[in-house]
């Protein structure tokens, strides 16, 4: 969205509208803190996807990144936009599970997945298990021996292929902690190791180069690695990839200085690399499959929070301070994330003054937003972060023992709260009482 708040974006009353909602309406209906989700955003981001492959004429798979952002609502709106997910836990499992999402569209990630979690995943024919390490070939060769089973896996590699993003969210280096060390020989050697179990099938490979990434030129840089594994395993094992897997990490536009491509363009770059790389090798080009977590949900939330009081001290940037803060978005604080925010109430109004926008947590770091360019603004007033739909809620804490807040879903003038604001109890409710001492 960023701040270029469009006509559309504002009702009647000149509130911010989402999708057809008074966003000023909805913080006094749910309360705020409160994390909105425009569901039609959302669909639309799917719908674009799946065009640039239909027009291609590729096989494909959109696995949404559920660790961007997951609910039981999220992963019920994943199935009815036919998507796959991408689940790193057994907790993501379960929640999927939950929701109704069918095991054969969840492809299980992680680089360090513990026994029990393979077993749930290999129990409930999860579609896929994208193995990352020797340590995980023996497990899984001892879950489906144990639970006389078979699974299909994706190997993943890393590619040697450094991002350009925040450093903590690379992830395609060589000094990574993830997947088989494509250049010293680590994927042959694994693949042998489980090509030569029957009960395991490999349906192909995976690479992430990271997140957040602005340019296409890394992907393509991993299509064509990518391609020419797929044409070695093609000639020296007799092995045809059926699915290749490129990960996530398509980015989003933040601030308005942020450079901007729509994220099916990556995509696209992505097909016409492959079918060059198809062509030069005379392979058949297999299933591409993408993990889109950010681009899908980032733009499509934003987070609601009431202004309650003000530092101001001559020659000192002022402190606005909202209600919430690093307990429901910690990205500022870890990753020096930017973000835009517009007053709710009136979105048109002209900034008049530069502030620090601040939260309640304990913390001098809890900082949304070091420059925010803000009308003025009152206490009472409703302010709305832009763009806070992925990596906000997931990584969200209970710091200071704050509550997580409430999500509400908006679609076409409607609104639904899919996930309640925690409550106090929520707090202690997994709590013993001291048994020791007097
Ligand atoms: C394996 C994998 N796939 C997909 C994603 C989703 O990335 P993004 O949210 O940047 O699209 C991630 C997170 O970086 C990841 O680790
Ligand atoms: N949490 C990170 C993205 C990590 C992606 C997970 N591999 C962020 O907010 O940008």
């Amino acid at each position: 969205m960023t701040n270029q708040i469009i006509d559309n974006d504002i009702n009647a009353d000149g509130h911010l509208q989402i999708d057809g909602c008074d966003a000023v309406e909805l913080a006094h209906q749910f309360g705020t803190p409160l994390m909105v989700y425009n569901v039609s955003a959302i669909r639309n981001q799917f719908h674009q996807f799946n065009k640039v492959f239909e027009q291609n004429d590729i096989e494909y798979e959109i696995s949404y990144a559920s660790k961007a952002f997951a609910n039981t609502a999220m992963y019920q709106l994943v199935n009815q936009e036919g998507g796959h997910i991408d689940v790193v836990s057994g907790g993501e499992i379960a929640v999927a599970l939950h929701a109704g999402f069918p095991a054969a569209k969840m492809s299980f990630h992680g680089n360090n997945k513990s026994l029990e979690e393979l077993r749930i995943a290999i129990q409930n024919h999860v579609g896929v298990i994208m193995v990352d390490n020797f340590h995980e070939i023996e497990l899984i060769n001892q879950v489906v021996e144990e639970l006389d089973e078979t699974t299909n896996v994706i190997m993943r590699i890393t590619p040697g292929i450094t991002a350009h993003t925040h450093e903590f969210i690379q992830t395609g280096q060589v000094d990574s902690k993830f997947g088989f060390d494509l250049a010293s020989g680590q994927v042959e050697e694994g693949f042998e190791l489980l090509h030569k179990n029957s009960r395991v099938h490999v349906l192909g490979f995976h690479a992430h180069i990271g997140s957040q990434i602005s340019s296409p030129d890394g992907f393509n840089a991993l299509a064509v690695k990518m391609m020419q594994l797929a044409n070695k395993f093609n000639t020296e094992y007799d092995f045809t990839t059926e699915v290749l897997d490129l990960g996530g990490g398509f980015g989003i536009q933040y601030v308005s200085t942020d450079g901007y491509l729509a994220p099916e363009k990556f995509v696209e770059s992505i097909i016409n690399t492959i079918k060059e790389q198809a062509s030069q090798y005379n392979l058949q080009i297999p299933a591409i499959w993408i993990e889109p977590g950010r681009s899908i949900v980032g733009s499509a939330g934003l987070t609601l929070y009431t202004v309650g009081s003000q530092k101001r001290v001559d020659g000192i940037k002022p402190y606005v301070t909202v209600d919430g803060g690093m307990g429901d978005n910690i990205r500022p604080m870890l990753y020096g994330a930017e973000y835009e925010v517009v007053s709710a109430n009136n979105p048109r109004a002209q900034p008049v003054e530069e502030v620090r926008l601040v939260g309640k947590y304990c913390e001098s770091g809890d900082v949304l937003i070091k420059n925010a360019s803000v009308p003025s603004l009152n206490s009472g007033d409703v302010v709305a972060v832009l763009d806070t739909g992925a990596y906000g809620y997931s990584m969200a804490s209970n710091y200071n023992l704050n509550l997580k807040p409430a999500i509400v879903f908006v679609e076409k003038g409607k609104a639904q709260l899919v996930t309640k604001r925690q409550s106090f109890e929520n707090l202690y409710e997994l709590d013993n009482n001291l048994e020791l001492g007097d």
